[in-house]
């Protein structure tokens, strides 16, 4: 059963949200707990997150049950018994083109993510901001043409899709998808995003408003219990209210094993999710990193106050 959630999962996802499924720790430790997602209202398949764009290929796992159990002993591998923080990302010299154009996108990126941190990328408009996002997650759209990407240890560029979500990497997406007889597990976490219970009555994202989808995507990786999340542009289309809310919700999920990887343009949202780091992204690269300060100048003066050009 659980197999052929995961491909329906996979199957229906849309073109802006490529991914993503990760047990939560409990599910992890316990494969015939693994929840069956179904898609009762599938939109028609949009793309099949497929191996074209990485060097080479190796199946890891595959079988999901077994790749539930091995990472969850992957998980117990990497705990710090000395309460080092350890790197959970680290990409280096990452470059990337549009699948279909060969058009250059990603021009070198260099960024290491240690446990427990928040990362913030900012950048101008078309910086490559989201396609860095994607290509982590391993979006069809864009080959991987040179660098490297360890994810915990691991080469995350020779893992399929799938295997990066099993691996802890979360990036929101919004296809419909239901849970049977997951709910006592999602109760608790409705609270964490002030979302009413009759949530649960829909499928997920159908009627939803943009400040609805987002809170719903907190929920995801409330429930996902995912290592390391990407964020993209969690704040568009949030009042003040629901930033809060979404905001207070990330906060309660971060522990000192997990991280944060968000888009954002604006200092808003920063002071709200207190980044260790932001980094400003230009022409396919990282050119700027520091604290909040950059934040700071940025919503002051804008991107020439900081730009490397
Ligand atoms: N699938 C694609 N097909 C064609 N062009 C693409 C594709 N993906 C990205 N691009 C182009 O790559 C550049 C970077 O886009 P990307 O979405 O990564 O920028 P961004 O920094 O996230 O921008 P924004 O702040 O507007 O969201 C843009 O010029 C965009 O048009």
């Amino acid at each position: 059963m659980y197999p052929m959630a995961l491909d329906l999962k996979l199957a229906s996802c849309s073109l802006t949200s490529p991914l993503v499924w990760a047990p939560p720790p409990q599910l992890k430790s316990s494969p015939s707990n693994l929840p069956l997602f179904t898609a009762p209202t599938l939109p028609p398949p949009c793309l099949r997150l497929s191996s074209t764009n990485h060097h080479s290929r190796r199946r890891l796992y595959s079988n999901p049950l077994t790749a539930a159990a091995v990472s969850a002993v992957d998980s117990a591998g990497v705990a710090s018994a000395d309460g080092e923080k350890r790197p959970l990302l680290e990409v280096k010299d990452l470059t990337a083109v549009i699948a279909e154009s060969k058009q250059e996108i990603l021009k070198g990126v260099n960024l290491v993510v240690y446990e427990g941190e928040v990362h913030a990328i900012m950048g101008k408009n078309g910086s490559g901001k989201s396609t860095f996002s994607k290509v982590l997650v391993g979006h069809p759209d864009y080959e991987v043409t040179g660098g490297s990407v360890v994810f915990k240890g691991e080469d995350l560029l020779e893992m399929e899709p799938e295997e990066r979500s099993l691996a802890g990497l979360f990036m929101s997406f919004q296809a419909p998808v239901e849970i049977p007889g997951f709910y006592a597990y999602l109760f608790p976490k409705l609270e964490l995003v002030n979302m009413k219970s009759d949530f649960l009555n829909r499928n997920v994202n159908e009627g939803f408003s943009g400040g609805e989808r987002k809170r719903n995507e907190i929920l995801q990786l409330a429930v996902l219990g995912a290592e390391l999340a990407i964020l993209d542009e969690i704040d568009s289309g949030l009042d003040v209210d629901a930033m809060r809310d979404v905001a207070k919700a990330v906060n309660g999920l971060l522990t000192p094993k997990n991280s944060v990887l968000m888009i954002t343009h604006y200092l808003r949202l920063l002071e709200f999710i207190k980044p260790t780091s932001i980094h400003i992204m230009e022409d396919g690269r990282i050119v700027k990193t520091g604290d909040i300060s950059i934040a700071k100048v940025l919503e002051k003066e804008g991107y020439k106050a900081i730009s490397a050009s």
